[in-house]
């Protein structure tokens, strides 16, 4: 085994409970099928990252990985279903014996690109801990590492300064790359900002947001408006 082989790990929620921030403007249903749709972006975008080995789904969701296998992502089943950090946990575990490199990504950053991905990878190189925070609300959107037993998970509020605080404290030297493409994500109504509906192909996250009619829907046309400095 290739000791410099990294691995994309993927936590996925239970569809029927994912994006639930989202509550006020999405019905149970369309939550799911953008957290699938989300998903299949992620998992495309990992599976054109060149300089990946592999990548995994961690999840409870039969259909998380039927989505799974069709990009040849391994699986490993989140029995437990605690949260991100314990599912993160899980999946870091059974990478472990193998001695890899890690790329943690979140299920819901389809902007994010595989040129993105191979910047974060060519960063371990340089340092044992790579994150990239989230644009706006002090998370991570990506957590890589040298090996999968460097970091314990502290995804949630204001996690990008507590895996920092982290590193710090292992004395493991981090390199923090602010990529727009990783650093965002839909988590809450705002998200759907007129920049991200009308920005770059979006894949099937933007069909489908097509499809919702979300620009009609909430009242957003296409001039620029201060949902969010870009
Ligand atoms: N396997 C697994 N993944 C999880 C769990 N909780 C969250 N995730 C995943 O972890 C990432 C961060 O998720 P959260 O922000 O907690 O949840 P979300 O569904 O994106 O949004 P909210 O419901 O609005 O908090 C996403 O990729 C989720 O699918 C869990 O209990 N098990
Ligand atoms: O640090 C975090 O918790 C994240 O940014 C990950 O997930 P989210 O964007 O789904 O909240």
């Amino acid at each position: 085994m290739d000791e410099s082989e990294t691995w994309a790990l993927v936590p996925v929620k239970r569809f029927s409970q994912a994006k639930g921030r989202l509550g006020d403007i999405l019905v149970a249903t369309e939550r799911a099928k953008l957290a699938q749709a989300m998903l299949c972006d992620v998992l495309g975008n990992l599976r054109d990252t060149r300089s990946l080995a592999g990548i995994a789904v961690v999840s409870a969701d039969p259909e998380a990985f039927a989505i799974a296998k069709r990009f040849g992502a391994a699986m490993i089943f989140d029995e437990v279903e605690t949260g991100v950090n314990a599912a993160v946990q899980r999946g870091l575990d059974a990478l472990q014996p193998y001695g890899r490199r890690v790329l943690v990504v979140p299920a819901d950053i389809p902007f994010a690109r595989p040129e993105d991905f191979e910047h974060v990878i060519r960063l371990l190189d340089h340092t044992p801990i790579v994150l990239v925070p989230a644009l706006y609300d002090g998370g991570t959107n990506a957590l890589a590492m040298r090996s999968p037993d460097m970091l314990e998970p502290r995804f949630g509020e204001d996690s990008f300064r507590a895996h920092r605080a982290l590193a710090r404290q292992r004395q493991l030297s981090c390199s923090v790359f602010k990529s727009h493409g990783i650093g965002k994500d839909i988590d809450c109504p705002i998200d759907f900002g007129p920049y991200l509906i009308s920005s770059q192909n979006l894949g099937t996250t933007g069909s489908f947001l097509d499809e919702l009619r979300i620009a009609e829907r909430f009242g957003i046309d296409d001039h620029p408006v201060p949902v969010r400095l870009f």
